[in-house]
């Protein structure tokens, strides 16, 4: 990407959004186009064409979806298809349509067969059935990869497909209900110890096991797979290292100062038991993650701290 190539990063308010942003101009980048959800809403496939044909990005990062933890996928199952279906299939379309030359599209990877063999391989897509909680987020997820792959064997596209594990970092979605488990335990422990709480509810068992990348660490591989990787298979970007949930709380109440006890909401759901990613591929083309995970969480913790008064709560 040359330094003054025309770059779209939809979704740029989002975690990962704002940290590839981030990214990009620290490396020197200057030419962005950022629309937020109220100025163009993806889901128009009328007003995304429109607003191609205008502005005619050279580069796209598809970070723009509706993203949520393992309840918000499970409640809002009919709004994360329809929601994500369409935002993917507009904006890889128009970009399309308008020879963008190149697209990176951002998947997850609960994409993998709630029991497929550990850890993650790419060739392990569609292998077997789907965590139940997260299916609707998951079909969509594959059917952008399956886009991508289909745009490029068709019509000779440059777009490629990322699968991140669990992220967190600045600008994570706090809200209680629809946050993932990193934001979730950073504010409960937080609001536990400033009103001295003696415990903190979590939910499920906490013996799932779950790899997690600081955003501002995907962002750095996003930024290296936009210039070094063009191949038609999508690829895995993570740690490849996890931990139960259970350890990630010790280690996240260590880091809040938080020391009452953790009470277990069975009644809430586990989730896909481990998902833990083979990042062997990705190693392999020259990139490696640098933040570990308890000093990540310190900068997260840092992050909610400085920005508490205008969180997404
Ligand atoms: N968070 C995680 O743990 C993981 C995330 N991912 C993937 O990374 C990507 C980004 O996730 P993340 O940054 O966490 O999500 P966020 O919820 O933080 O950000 C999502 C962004 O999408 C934008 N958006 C949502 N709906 C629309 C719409 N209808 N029109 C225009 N923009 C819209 C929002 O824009 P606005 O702010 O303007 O409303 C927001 O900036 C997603 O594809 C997600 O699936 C993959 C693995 C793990
Ligand atoms: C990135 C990935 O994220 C989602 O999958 P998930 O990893 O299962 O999501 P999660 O982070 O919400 O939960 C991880 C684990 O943590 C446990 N857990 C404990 N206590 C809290 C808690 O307080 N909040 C939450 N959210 N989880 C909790 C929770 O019960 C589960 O066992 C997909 O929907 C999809 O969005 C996706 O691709």
């Amino acid at each position: 990407m040359e330094k003054d190539a025309k770059i779209y990063i939809a979704g740029h308010r989002g975690m990962v959004g704002s940290a590839i942003h981030r990214k990009l101009q620290e490396k020197g980048f200057t030419n962005f186009v950022l629309k937020t959800s109220k100025e163009l809403d993806l889901r128009n496939q009328q007003a995304v064409a429109d607003f191609f044909e205008n502005e005619k990005p050279e580069y796209v990062f598809l970070a723009a979806a509706k993203v949520g933890g393992i309840i918000a996928n499970n409640t809002y199952r009919a709004v994360f298809l329809y929601e994500n279906l369409s935002i993917q299939n507009n904006v890889i379309h128009s970009s399309f349509v308008n020879k963008v030359k190149k697209l990176m599209f951002l998947g997850s990877s609960c994409i993998y067969p709630k029991l497929a063999p550990q850890p993650l391989k790419e060739e392990y897509l569609l292998t077997g059935l789907l965590e139940e909680t997260n299916e609707p987020y998951a079909i969509a997820k594959i059917a952008g990869i399956k886009m991508c792959e289909s745009y490029r064997k068709q019509y000779g596209c440059d777009f490629i497909s990322v699968m991140p594990t669990n992220l967190y970092g600045p600008n994570d979605n706090y809200d209680l209900q629809k946050s993932h488990v990193m934001p979730a335990m950073i504010r409960k422990f937080h609001e536990a110890k400033l009103a001295g709480n003696e415990a903190v509810t979590l939910w499920g068992t906490g013996s799932p096991m779950r790899e997690f990348l600081h955003a501002d660490d995907l962002a750095e591989a996003c930024v290296f797979l936009m210039e070094n990787y063009s191949e038609e298979e999508f690829i895995n970007v993570g740690t490849g290292t996890d931990v139960t949930i259970k350890e990630l709380a010790e280690t996240v109440k260590k880091v809040v100062g938080f020391t009452g006890e953790l009470i277990w909401d069975t009644a809430k759901p586990d989730g896909t038991p481990r998902k833990l990613m083979d990042v062997s591929k990705l190693h392999a083309k020259g990139w490696k993650h640098t933040i570990a995970l308890e000093q990540g969480i310190a900068l997260a913790y840092q992050d909610f701290l400085v920005h508490h008064d205008t969180l997404r709560l």
